[in-house]
């Protein structure tokens, strides 16, 4: 610990934040953030203006050797050189942290919780109604008894005022049940309310009907009771929950609408990829709508015709909080904020990484934010490994793409596969820098009889969705989970210096998913387990999202990374060695 504490200070763009769990600091450096380009079509002045790439992600002259006077010996190296990383929690003591773990480990079920019997019965039927035996993760331990405010210790102080509600920021590793730990007391919360208003129109109709009785010229027309009714949520939900791109909505929108067949609320996604009539018959149902998942362009949009879309929110989740308040989405995320603060409880940001910058952001603008952070923040798995291919090396000499091809079939051709079954379908991911790449990969993968299909910003949304199915679909795998042998065994991994050129053959057990950054946030790839990553990525960050698609709930995975003369082996390396110890990649 006390060797990781003596680490470059000097902030870059690879750093993610190094304390995460403090609740209010002041700092002067608001940075770029490095998720700038993802949904922009300008690379931006960082990729555009050679002489601004931070000197931690130069690529190295020709001759590849380091212009830093990194010691020969490995064990005189200062840990995370390359990438001056820091750890994810300095100002969380190593007993601080150890301490939060074992009180995280004293939760061993769901019960304890205090989520209430038909969320938990929804969880068990539905949501996670594929697992024979069900374990809150560590985000779940800790962000559940929050945000129901068990304790009430969020409750006390009864504040007043525009920004009067509580602010959550939920920050754990990727892959490890972040939706249900903000999704679950959401919908615990929104059936409260129910209940009370309920209660309360049952009081109010109770009066009304003894007044009516006492006085017949007062009674009102019905249709005019049921306009004034103040508990109708059409076009007025009491729960949103924002994402970054359609994908997203889409999946998340899946998980919150599987548990409504057993507790009952109406929940509805809506994006750029509906029509402007299914929209509008989503959100203004005449039952009514409780929960809507969306991007917040939509909502924005909407919101300036319909304000009073957001006069009733109670829960407002900013899911994929570092792309969201990175500068791209940030005016209009925080305006959807504002306007919903008057009927805002509950403000929770979500995300699986913070850089600084977010950081920054959230203490200038959210300095009473509670911050739940797990211990394991900022890390790759354990069982997730890293192999890395050298492309300079025979027979591919240099050729990265014929070494990603070779790796490919490599994976597929190996016995053992992801499913625990020899004849099921491998699915592999492989991310690339720069979107015009994907395409380009593609074409060539499957003139090498790959089955690869590329996931860009240019794939027509209709599409994309059908492409990401056959990765993250649960159902494919469903069987396997619930025998857990299966997601135990040795995963074959044996990249050899090449022996077999692929030639016109076939590789027909293997799906091939070619896609850059847009396929890398909060995308649930669960039938994914492994990733190739064809350019060594950017920032530390794009590593945790990119290794982040595998291993995801105590699966295991095998990351490949291609490396070649130009690549920054050093930053590859500490990655590596990170993972083995199972730190922060800060
Ligand atoms: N307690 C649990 N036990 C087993 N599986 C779970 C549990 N909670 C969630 N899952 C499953 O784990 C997977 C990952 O969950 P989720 O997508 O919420 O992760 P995440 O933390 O948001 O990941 P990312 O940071 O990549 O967005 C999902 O398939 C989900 O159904």
């Amino acid at each position: 610990m006390a060797s990781v504490m003596r680490q470059h200070k000097k902030p870059t763009r690879m750093q993610l934040a190094d304390d995460v769990s403090r609740s209010s600091r002041a700092k002067k450096n608001d940075m770029e953030s490095p998720f700038g380009g993802m949904n922009r079509v300008d690379p931006g002045p960082r990729l555009r203006d050679p002489n601004k790439i931070p000197e931690s992600i130069a690529p190295r002259p020709e001759s590849g050797k380091s212009t830093s006077t990194t010691p020969k010996n490995k064990d005189d190296r200062p840990l995370f050189h390359a990438l001056k990383m820091q750890t994810a929690l300095t100002s969380l003591s190593y007993s601080a942290r150890t301490n939060l773990k074992d009180k995280l480990d004293k939760i061993d079920n769901f019960e304890m919780l205090g989520l209430r019997p038909d969320v938990l019965e929804a969880l068990r039927s539905q949501a996670l109604g594929y697992l024979e035996t069900l374990t809150p993760s560590p985000v779940q331990r800790l962000a559940i008894p929050a945000l129901l405010s068990k304790k009430g210790q969020f409750e006390k102080s009864k504040k007043t005022g525009p920004d009067a509600y509580d602010k959550f920021l939920i920050a754990a590793e990727t892959g490890s049940g972040k939706t249900l730990a903000y999704m679950l007391p959401i919908i615990d919360g929104i059936k409260k309310t129910e209940d009370i208003e309920k209660a309360e129109a049952a009081v109010e109709s109770e009066k009304e009907q003894k007044k009516n009785a006492e006085n017949i010229f007062e009674v009102k027309p019905p249709e005019l009771a049921d306009v004034q009714n103040p508990n109708s949520t059409t076009g007025r939900p009491r729960a949103i929950v924002l994402l970054p791109s359609s994908e997203l909505v889409d999946q998340v929108g899946k998980v919150i609408k599987v548990m409504s067949h057993t507790v009952k609320y109406r929940s509805a996604s809506i994006s750029s990829s509906n029509s402007a009539t299914v929209i509008k018959n989503r959100l203004f149902n005449p039952n009514g709508i409780d929960v809507i998942v969306s991007t917040p362009h939509l909502i924005s949009s909407i919101a300036q015709k319909e304000p009073k879309i957001l006069s009733k929110v109670n829960y407002l989740v900013v899911d994929e909080a570092d792309s969201l308040f990175d500068r791209s989405f940030r005016e209009i995320t925080l305006d959807i904020i504002d306007r919903a603060a008057p009927s805002l409880k509950q403000l929770i940001l979500c995300s699986a990484t913070i850089p600084k910058s977010l950081d920054t952001f959230i203490d200038k603008r959210f300095p009473m934010m509670k911050r739940l952070v797990t211990p394991k923040i900022h890390s790759i798995p354990r069982r997730v490994q890293l192999g890395v291919l050298d492309i300079d090396k025979e027979p591919y000499r240099g050729n990265r793409a014929m070494a990603c091809a070779d790796a490919i079939w490599q994976l597929g051709k190996a016995e053992h596969d992801d499913t625990g079954s020899y004849h099921a379908i491998k699915h592999i991911i492989v991310f690339v820098n720069e979107r015009e790449m994907a395409e380009e990969l593609t074409t060539f993968l499957s003139s090498k009889g790959i089955d690869a299909t590329a996931l860009t910003r240019d794939t027509t949304e209709a599409r994309r969705g059908a492409i990401l199915d056959s990765f993250t679909s649960p159902s494919r795998i469903e069987g396997k989970l619930k025998d857990s042998k299966n997601s135990k065994g040795p995963i074959p991994f044996d990249i050899q210096e090449q022996s077999e050129k692929p030639s016109s053959r076939k590789l027909t057990n293997t799906k091939v998913l070619v896609t850059t950054d847009l396929g890398s946030r909060g995308i649930d790839t669960l039938a994914v387990r492994h990733a190739i990553l064809y350019d060594v990525p950017h920032t530390t960050i794009d590593f945790v999202h990119r290794l982040g698609r595998l291993g995801r709930m105590n699966r295991r995975g095998r990351g490949i990374v291609l490396v070649g003369k130009k690549d920054r082996k050093d930053i590859v390396r500490e990655v590596r060695d990170a993972m083995f110890r199972g730190q922060a990649l800060i």
